[in-house]
Order: C-alpha cells, then structure tokens, then sequence
C-alpha cells in the first residue's frame, strides 16, 4: 500500500491522444506543481487512480510516500482506525499499537479512493485533519502534526450524496477544491485503438505468446462500443483475446459470443444497456443484476449500491433467481 518513489518508474502509462483526455492530463500537470486538493471524478475503470498516481509523481512529494485507502474495502467500524491508527487497547481487538494510513503518508500523499463510501463520522475526523493538518489515532491522549497532501476519487456524484445527507456539504466543499474529471472511454476519440494495440503488445510480452492481430474493421467495433467498465474492460477483453485467441488475426465474428455486449443496445447517459423489447421484469431484473455484477466485477456490495438496492436485497434477488 505504501512505496517510496521507484526513480525509474514511467508514468508515461496512462495512455491517451485524444484531446478529451489530454485537457485532463494537462490540468493533472498544472495542479501537481501545487499542494492543492484534488478531487478525480469519472466513472468506474476510467484510470482515476493513475491519473492520481500521475499527480503524486510530478509533485515535490514524489519521494516521499504513496499511500493508498480504498474506503469502500473497509468495514465501517474500521475505517477510521485505518485511516489514523490506534492505541494498543483502543477496541476489543486492538492488540498492538497501529499507525494509520495519514501518519504512513508523512511527507507524502495519500489517495482515498471511492471516498464517498466513507462514514460519516470518519468524515468528520478528515475534515478536521484537513483543516488543521493534525490527528488523533483512537484510544490517543495526544493529537500528531502530519504533512500530508490528499488526493480522493470516487465514481459516485457526490453532490447528490451531500443532497441525501450522506455525505457532508462542508467536507464536499473541502474536497472539491479542484475537480479533474476523466471522461469516459466512448468519449476519448481515438484511443480505443491505441489502447487496444498497446495492451495487446504489453499483454503478449508478460504471457510469452504472439500477439493476436486486430483487423481494422474490429478496431470499428471496438471503438463504436460503449464500454460500461472503460479502460479495465478494454484491457480485460484485450487479455482474454491474448491467452485464448494468440497469434490469430482478428474479424470481429471471430470474438466469442458474450465477449463484446451487443453494439447496437442502447445505453443510458450511466452506462447500464437496456435490453431493447420483448422481456418480462423479471427478466429484465435478471439482466440489470448480472450488468451490475460485471460492472462491480463481482463484487456484491458495489452491485447493490449500483442498483440503488441494500446488500440484503441483493442477495435475496440473487438467490430468487439463481444467480451464482
Ligand atoms: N489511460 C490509461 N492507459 C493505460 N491504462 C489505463 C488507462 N486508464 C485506465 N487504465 C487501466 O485500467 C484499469 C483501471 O484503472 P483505474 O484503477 O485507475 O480506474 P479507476 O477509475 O480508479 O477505477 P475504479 O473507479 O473502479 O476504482 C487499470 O488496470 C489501469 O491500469
């Protein structure tokens, strides 16, 4: 979760000409330079982390540490323990002394990803961690100074989480100092080409076989696709084709039925494709749970938020229907 900075590492990764992208880059540039919040917003696998890791790594922090915290992966109960450590005996379960993510990210930047999952109180302990550059792990008698430059994304819009009293307007405000919003991949013009070959060169190489060939008229395909997951799945289509379909030269009818969803579905302004007619709801249920399965990539508590349904609901739907 923590690194000092690799000197040679390139951050030439995140891939992109297209000029929709290009303006974010070159915001991400400008503010780099500075000690300014930052707030990444886009949709799920559209590279805010990388666009995140790109700022860390053009900043004067660049050698001190890159820290992470992905605040939908915690337990609620946990999260404000990770995020500033605790006392030995602070809980039951607290055996030994823990420092958090904010004191791990001392001189350096600390990334909160999905921030908008995170719990009302440990906003609170943030917001006040922001304002004054101090904290206090649980169970501490005393408060620690951190230099700590912090960096949040979530996919979700936050602006409604503060409308429905989920999240904190004074926090949001604090947060959106400057918003970077990556723009989904059916918008950047050009670079579904781009990133297809180059994961496919990059792809080939680790798993030591031929690169398949994608003919231009499946680059068409792919590029007038509308790509729910964006980068991450691209770069997952792009891997199934490396291991299964090596060394071959791609049409698209040569990819596996499933593999592509249908190009002509339509697709709402958020990503969930509607099946065009002729299903029951119950049906339609099935299917907008199994698009939320694979946006979330299986993972059932983000499906659930997707959904707009509680966990419980989910897996009872899931249950009702038989789906694995
Ligand atoms: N422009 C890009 N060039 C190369 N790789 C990319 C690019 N954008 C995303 N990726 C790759 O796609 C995957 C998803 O990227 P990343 O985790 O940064 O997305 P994200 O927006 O943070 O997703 P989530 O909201 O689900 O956390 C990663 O494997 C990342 O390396």
């Amino acid at each position: 979760m923590t690194h000092a900075r690799d000197p040679m590492e390139s951050h030439a990764d995140l891939i992109g000409e297209s000029p929709a992208l290009q303006a974010v880059v070159r915001s991400a540039r400008l503010v780099a330079a500075t000690d300014a919040t930052v707030l990444i917003l886009g949709e799920s696998g559209t590279g805010k982390e990388l666009l995140a890791r790109l700022v860390h790594h053009e900043s004067r922090r660049h050698t001190g540490h890159w820290v992470t915290l992905n605040c939908a992966a915690i337990p609620v109960d946990l999260v404000e323990s990770e995020l500033f450590g605790h006392r030995r005996g602070a809980f039951t379960g607290a055996q030994a002394y823990k420092r958090g993510r904010v004191q791990q990210a001392h001189g350096g930047t600390l990334f909160l990803d999905e921030v908008a999952e995170l719990p009302l109180a440990a906003q609170g302990k943030l917001l006040r961690f922001m304002e004054n550059g101090e904290c206090q792990a649980l169970g501490a008698n005393h408060v620690e100074r951190v230099d700590v430059r912090i960096l949040a994304a979530t996919h979700q819009d936050l602006r409604a989480r503060v409308t429905a009293g989920t999240f904190r307007a004074d926090l949001f405000y604090r947060l959106h100092v400057i918003p970077l919003e990556l723009p989904p991949l059916r918008e950047r013009e050009g670079d579904v080409a781009l990133l297809a070959r180059r994961f496919c060169r990059e792809l080939a190489a680790r798993h030591r076989v031929d690169a398949p060939e994608f003919t231009p008229a499946l680059l068409k395909c792919l590029a007038a696709y509308s790509w729910p997951g964006n980068v991450r799945e691209l770069r997952n289509l792009v891997e199934r084709c490396v291991v299964l379909l090596h060394g071959q030269r791609l049409a698209p009818d040569d990819l596996p039925e499933g593999w592509l969803d249908p190009l002509s579905t339509p697709t709402t302004s958020n990503g969930w494709r509607l099946p065009s007619c002729g299903l029951s709801l119950e049906a339609l249920e099935v299917e907008l749970i199994r698009q939320a399965l694979v946006r979330s990539e299986g993972n059932r508590t983000r499906a659930a938020r997707l959904l707009g349904l509680t966990r419980d609901t989910l897996l009872y739907r899931m249950k009702k229907h038989a789906i694995a």
